[in-house]
């Protein structure tokens, strides 16, 4: 283990976005329930069962491209929608118009609110940055360049493959590890040279599914037992446990 509490064979660290450099899981778990709850009332009255922003969303949404995350919890409520397209209007009851509907009360959130890193995952990917480590952000969220920008943490990764990159490259989003794996070969790495920083379940699987060096699953909610389950090699509740330094 290096200083950095990774297996020395790593020379890259693949960073998702939500969750891991940002506070920003909460804010898409609530534009995520406020949109499925509205959604499920209109259709099946006052008695629906409500999206939980926990269990429902680690399951169905977080991490996955937006669209996936609509048809995955759609149908598990056995719930298909028609596709509709990604011009369509935020009141539309398709696939893409519900996801323009999630995406305005993401952004009207994050407007309000604004956007905080997590401090320890800035000193980690600092000291990633010293120890001559190259760093990727690696996201399914089409608002990553924005959300890194709002939080200045933009210039630490050489390396951006988001939700939009991810399109224009046909690339299929996470549990597939389709993303982390341009992330590094656009980074000069092999796969087993990198390491993955994930909170969501999805992105274990990618982690896993991709072959990569070494797979860390960040817990902040409580779900460790999962992301080991998931595929997480090791499972920390903040970058910084990691950092020599910080361990006690
Ligand atoms: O809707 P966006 O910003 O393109 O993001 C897509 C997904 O991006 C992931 O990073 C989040 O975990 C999900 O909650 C989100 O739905």
């Amino acid at each position: 283990m290096t200083a950095l509490g990774l297996p020395a064979h790593v020379r890259a660290c693949l960073f998702d976005l939500d969750g891991v450099l940002t506070k920003t899981a909460v804010v898409h778990a609530a534009a995520w329930k406020e949109m499925f709850d509205a959604f499920l009332a209109r259709r099946e009255g006052p008695a629906f069962r409500p999206f939980d922003p926990v269990a429902d969303y680690d399951e169905y949404v977080d991490g996955r491209p937006r669209a996936d995350g609509v048809r995955s919890f759609l149908a598990s409520r056995g719930i298909t929608l028609p596709e509709g397209t990604d011009t369509d209007p935020p009141d539309a009851d398709t696939v893409q118009g519900l996801g323009n509907r999630k995406n305005l009360l993401v952004l009207a959130k994050i407007r309000r609110e604004g956007v905080e890193a997590y401090p320890g995952s800035v000193r980690f990917a600092e000291a990633a940055r010293a120890a001559g480590l190259r760093r990727a952000v690696v996201s399914s969220s089409a608002n990553c360049r924005d959300v890194l920008a709002a939080a200045g943490i933009e210039d630490l990764f050489e390396v951006r493959v988001d939700g939009i990159v991810a399109k224009e490259r046909g690339l299929p989003g996470k549990p597939r590890p389709d993303t982390f794996l341009a992330a590094a070969e656009d980074l000069g790495v092999k796969p087993a040279e990198a390491a993955v920083f994930e909170d969501a379940l999805a992105g274990m699987e990618a982690g896993r599914a991709g072959g990569f060096g070494f797979v860390v699953g960040v817990d902040r909610v409580g779900q460790a037992g999962a992301l080991r389950r998931h595929g997480a090699d090791i499972v920390v509740d903040d970058l910084a446990d990691l950092l020599e330094d910080d361990a006690t």
